[in-house]
């Protein structure tokens, strides 16, 4: 196997010489699964050898871009090449190629054996490529729309509100990312199926219910281990000797599978009795199928192919749950801990909320006249996703956008492109204050080009009617330790952010519990 490896490595190293770009030669695969398990524990242990400081314990190891940010591309320039035994990837820090990669996507396809792995309840949107894609986007597409964004509007508020009195009935918050969690799992069950779940914070729960026992828990469950489930597979998860845990997925699988047949049986019956439904993404999804398959069959005969198929419609449900979880809620476990360490701009954000809201009551803050005013609230949201991209390219990609350098270059963000500072997302005429739009191919926090996230204005509305509940009556704090001055405590969490923050499906903060947070009154 190590000669193998040893002769791909030297033909790759021969294959990328000839583009004369710069290279850095890497021993180990990316992809390879094994390695991902144990990079960093052996990585940390070659740096403390005397010749430890080479490109293997600089780049051989997952998460090294976060880390990086855009230094590679200073030393190197805009495109280098890192060579490994398994695949040459080509790392491209320059907008105008890359908007370029993004536009001819037939001649970059994605690694789909990769993402079969998501197929758990169906083929999806992230599992297909070519036409398959093409028909299931459009489907898809038509779903994330005004009225499902409305959805989130709401059911954001109302779980922000209470997880707000939750929090500031405490003299110190511990459990802000599981919070988190909840309040996104909850927007994506109302706004994807229909159900709301009233806000409960992780210390107030009781005995966690059986993954079985609704649709949220089933959902939680699967979302929860969804590694393991892409692991093993649901077929070996339902062999009976398994130990408990283990089975206790399993049922959460059959459940929620059961749950997403009932909803499209019942569905299916209501669109053929031409009766009016309940919208939220789940109806929505089926309605466009089926109106997709009808239009179709009207103007060409061939309705089978142009509807989505009931797997298809579990697969993607499956995957949008999947793609809009952690990332906003990860996301806003960033903007929450940077806010708390910077208490200016909390009366920077707060001034805009009592403009744009006033003395109003929550349930009077409307989505359409008000989402697009709250500018400062999405430009917390575009400052933490610029240094704190939760999305990452899969292993095997022949291209890769160096998200973290692009984000961080000084060409493109000025002389302190590291520092969390959303006003620089505002552009200011008088009283008017505008986002501003960056220049194409520098900000891909959401990817580019059509095959783009489509939840983007979705994990936005959930981010900002979060921001407003939190900062219109409240201000946060790091929790300062016995002796610690305020100073100190918001120093010590802007350092935990930095130093503590690393990839593990998506990047994540990993131990937010160790900064509790103080709520109180404005
Ligand atoms: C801060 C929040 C979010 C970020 C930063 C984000 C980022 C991304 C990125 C970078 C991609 C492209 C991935 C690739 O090319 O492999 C993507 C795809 C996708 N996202 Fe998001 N996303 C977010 C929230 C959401 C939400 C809330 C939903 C749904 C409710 C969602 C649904 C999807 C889906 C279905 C795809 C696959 C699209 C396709 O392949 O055609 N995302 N997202």
């Amino acid at each position: 196997w190590t000669t193998y490896s040893w002769v791909c490595l030297l033909q790759n190293y021969l294959a990328a010489r000839k583009l004369g770009i710069p290279i850095r030669v890497l021993p180990i695969s990316h992809g390879n699964p094994f390695w991902m398990i144990v990079d960093k524990t052996i990585v940390r242990l070659v740096r403390r050898l005397p010749f430890g400081d080479s490109s293997f314990t600089r780049y051989n190891w997952r998460g090294w871009e976060v880390d990086d940010k855009c230094r590679s591309h200073l030393e190197m320039g805009d495109v280098y090449m890192q060579v490994t035994p398994g695949k040459n990837w080509l790392y491209l820090c320059n907008p105008e190629s890359l908007l370029d990669v993004f536009r001819r996507r037939s001649s970059f396809p994605r690694p789909l054996e990769i993402y079969e792995l998501l197929n758990i309840f169906g083929p999806n949107l992230s599992t297909v490529e070519g036409h398959q894609w093409k028909k299931q986007r459009k489907i898809t597409a038509s779903c994330f729309n005004e009225s499902t964004n409305e959805v989130v509007w709401t059911e954001s508020l109302a779980l922000a509100a209470d997880m707000i009195q939750s929090w500031s009935s405490k003299s110190s918050v511990r459990t802000t990312a599981d919070d988190i969690r909840t309040l996104s799992l909850h927007v994506l069950s109302k706004a994807g199926f229909g159900k709301s779940y009233k806000f409960q914070s992780h210390d107030d729960s009781t005995a966690s219910a059986s993954p079985a026992a609704n649709y949220k828990e089933s959902l939680k469950t699967v979302l929860d281990n969804c590694v393991l489930i892409m692991a093993l597979g649901t077929k070996f998860l339902a062999k009976p000797w398994l130990p408990q845990k283990l089975r206790k997925v399993h049922e959460a699988c059959v459940a929620f599978q059961k749950h997403m047949t009932t909803v499209y049986e019942e569905e299916r019956r209501a669109f053929a009795e031409g009766r009016a439904s309940d919208r939220n993404l789940l109806s929505s999804l089926i309605r466009a199928s089926n109106e997709e398959a009808r239009r179709s069959s009207e103007s060409k005969g061939t309705p089978a192919s142009a509807g989505l198929t009931e797997a298809e419609i579990y697969g993607n449900m499956f995957v949008f749950n999947f793609a809009g979880h952690d990332t906003t809620a990860h996301t806003l476990m960033f903007a929450i801990a940077f806010l708390a360490a910077n208490p200016s701009i909390q009366d920077w954000l707060c001034e805009e909320l009592q403009q744009v809201l006033g003395n109003r009551k929550l349930e009077e803050w409307d989505y359409y006249s008000d989402f697009a005013r709250l500018k400062r609230c999405n430009a917390v949201l575009m400052e933490t996703v610029r240094l704190y991209t939760p999305s990452r390219s899969p292993p095997d990609t022949m291209v890769i956008p160096s998200y973290a350098a692009l984000h961080t270059h000084p060409r493109f963000w000025g002389p302190d492109p590291l520092v969390w500072r959303p006003s620089r997302w505002i552009d200011r005429d008088g009283l008017v204050e505008e986002l501003v739009t960056p220049q194409r191919g520098t900000f891909i926090p959401w990817s580019e080009g059509e095959r783009s996230c489509p939840g983007k204005k979705f994990s936005q509305v959930e981010f900002v009617a979060t921001m407003a509940v939190l900062f219109r009556y409240w201000r946060v704090v790091p929790e300062p330790m016995k002796g610690e001055t305020s100073d100190s405590a918001r120093m010590r969490l802007l350092n935990l952010i930095e130093t503590d923050s690393a990839q593990v499906l998506l990047l994540q903060m990993l131990h937010p519990e160790r900064a509790p947070l103080s709520w109180a009154k404005r």
